[in-house]
Formats: structure tokens, C-alpha cells, sequence
């Protein structure tokens, strides 16, 4: 009897999949991710999100277990027909020095021999990462908020005209303003949703997570403790998650936003220097 490795509905399917970095394991990990799905990765620092998303984009082996890109085990993916089918947004870039941005964004775009319209997708992927402006700017003299828009370009550029991709990104907000953060919520929204790409993003705010995704992967110890959808039900899981207090309204918009708070009041040295 053959047995099927994947559900064929699934765009990106962890079987098991464990990682080990010196003696630590994580995982292991039982995750499937629907096409187009928008999913945000939470958890306290050093828990292993980025592990996690390292594995998904294939950066780190498998100790044990398996991981299957539609349908074929992501260890048999030519490169290059990877690149065409996910893009990655790791947490930390390092680019030669100066580089236009142009350039940068335009790395997304290497894997295709035959690029004819690269330079027009490289400057309508710098206008939707708000980085149009940058685009003669060497990128080693740009902000850390506008590296990350020209980082966040290179990525659209790399599946601007692909359908059904995913897309990892790692803290892609971290460095910009509440204003562009917003912005940069919404134009990852539309770009994915355009597409049919599904998304997959390390978050540190709660909030954003909440309003711009439709899942939450938990990560705690190295090992996923809940997979839940975004919404209000999600509240005391995160709250434990975290250890903190969340506090919860709906505003005008009918958006569900909280406002973290500690879980016992603060013993200040004040109050211990008066008792
Ligand atoms: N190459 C490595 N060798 C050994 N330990 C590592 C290695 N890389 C990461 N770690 C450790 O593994 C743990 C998980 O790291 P990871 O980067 O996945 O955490 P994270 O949840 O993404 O954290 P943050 O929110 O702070 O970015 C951390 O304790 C980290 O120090």
C-alpha cells in the first residue's frame, strides 16, 4: 500500500521536524501551513522562533524528522527553484559594502535568467516597502528602519510575480516607527493576499500579530505549545506565554488591540526604603 508523505492541500508540512544547536533540541515540531495563510510566530526571546523559521527555510538540517514544500521534501528543492517559490527576510542582513539599494533589492531577482521586467518589479517592490526613495542610496549608509524597508523590498521583488510562495520573515517591523510599522503590516497583507502567498512572520507585538494575521505558532523551551487562531480566545494562552497581564478592548474599527501590562504590581525600592 503507498502512503502519502503530505496532505496535498498543504503548502509547507512539518513532519516531527527537530533541530539541535550545540546540546540544545528543539522541537519536535508537528506544523502545517495552508496556502496563503497569514501565521505569526510568538514567543519570549531565546525560545527558538528564529530555529523554527530557520528550519522552515531550509538554513538548518533536520536532526530528525522531515519537512515537505508542496509536496517534495524541501531537502530536494534545486536552489534555484526554491528561490523562485519562498523568499526569506532573516533577522540580521549583512551586504557588502555599498551597495545601491537598487542592487540589494534586485538579489531577489537573481535566480532568474531571463529577467525582463526585474528593474520595473525592483522599483514597484521598493514603492510598496515604502523604500522608492532609497533606491540610489548606498545601503550601508541608510537607517536601520530604512534598511529594513529595503531588505523588506528585496523580498517582494523576489516573488512579485509568483503565485501560492511563502514568505518567512524575522522581525520585519522591529526597526521602524509605530506609523511605518502599520504601513508595512498592511503592505505585507496586500502583496501576500495579491499573490496567494502565505506568510509566515516572527513578531515581538502582540498587537500586530492580532490585527494583521489569522494564526499564532507559540514557542516556549524550544517546542511549540500552541496553535491557535488570532483572536480574543488566544489572550490567556499568550498571557502565559509571556508571563504578563493583557488587558483587551475593540476599537472603532472593530480591531481587537491589548496593552501588556505586569502580572503583580511592581515592588519598588521606593516603597521597600519607606516600609
Ligand atoms: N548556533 C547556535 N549554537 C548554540 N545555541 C544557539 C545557536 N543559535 C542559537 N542558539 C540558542 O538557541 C536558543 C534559541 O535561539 P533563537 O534565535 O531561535 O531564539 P528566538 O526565540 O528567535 O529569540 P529572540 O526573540 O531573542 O530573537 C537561544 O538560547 C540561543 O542562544
Amino acid at each position: 500500500m503507498s502512503m502519502t508523505l503530505h496532505d496535498a492541500g498543504d503548502l509547507l508540512q512539518l513532519e516531527a521536524a527537530t533541530a539541535r544547536l550545540g546540546d540544545k533540541s528543539f522541537g519536535p515540531f508537528d506544523i502545517r501551513v495552508a496556502p496563503g495563510e497569514r501565521i505569526a510566530i510568538l514567543g519570549p526571546s531565546g525560545a527558538g522562533k528564529s530555529t523554527l523559521l530557520k528550519l522552515m527555510t531550509r538554513e538548518l538540517d533536520c536532526a530528525r524528522g522531515r519537512m515537505v514544500l508542496d509536496g517534495k521534501p524541501l531537502q530536494q528543492w534545486p536552489l534555484a527553484q526554491l528561490s523562485r517559490r519562498r523568499a526569506v527576510l532573516p533577522q540580521s542582513n549583512n551586504v557588502a559594502f555599498g551597495l545601491l539599494s537598487e542592487l540589494v533589492i534586485g538579489l531577489g531577482r537573481v535566480a532568474r535568467t531571463h529577467d525582463r521586467h526585474g528593474a520595473e518589479i525592483v522599483a514597484q517592490a521598493a514603492q510598496m516597502a515604502h523604500a522608492g526613495h532609497l533606491l540610489a542610496r548606498r545601503f550601508d549608509t541608510l537607517s536601520g528602519g530604512e534598511q529594513a524597508r529595503v531588505q523588506l523590498a528585496r523580498v517582494f521583488a523576489q516573488l512579485w510575480d509568483a503565485e501560492g510562495g511563502l514568505v518567512l520573515v524575522d522581525e520585519p517591523l522591529a526597526a521602524l516607527d509605530p506609523g511605518l510599522q502599520f504601513e508595512l503590516l498592511e503592505s505585507m497583507d496586500d502583496y501576500a493576499t495579491q499573490r496567494g502567498h502565505a506568510v509566515i512572520a516572527i513578531l515581538h507585538d502582540i498587537n500586530h500579530a492580532l490585527l494583521g494575521f489569522d494564526r499564532l505558532l507559540l514557542i516556549k523551551d524550544g517546542a511549540l505549545t500552541g496553535d491557535l487562531r488570532a483572536n480574543a480566545l488566544a489572550l490567556p494562552a499568550l498571557e502565559a506565554l509571556y508571563g504578563i497581564c493583557l488587558n483587551s478592548a475593540t476599537n472603532e474599527h472593530g480591531e481587537l488591540i491589548v496593552t501588556p501590562g505586569r502580572r503583580t504590581p511592581r515592588a519598588s525600592a521606593r516603597s521597600a526604603l519607606h516600609a
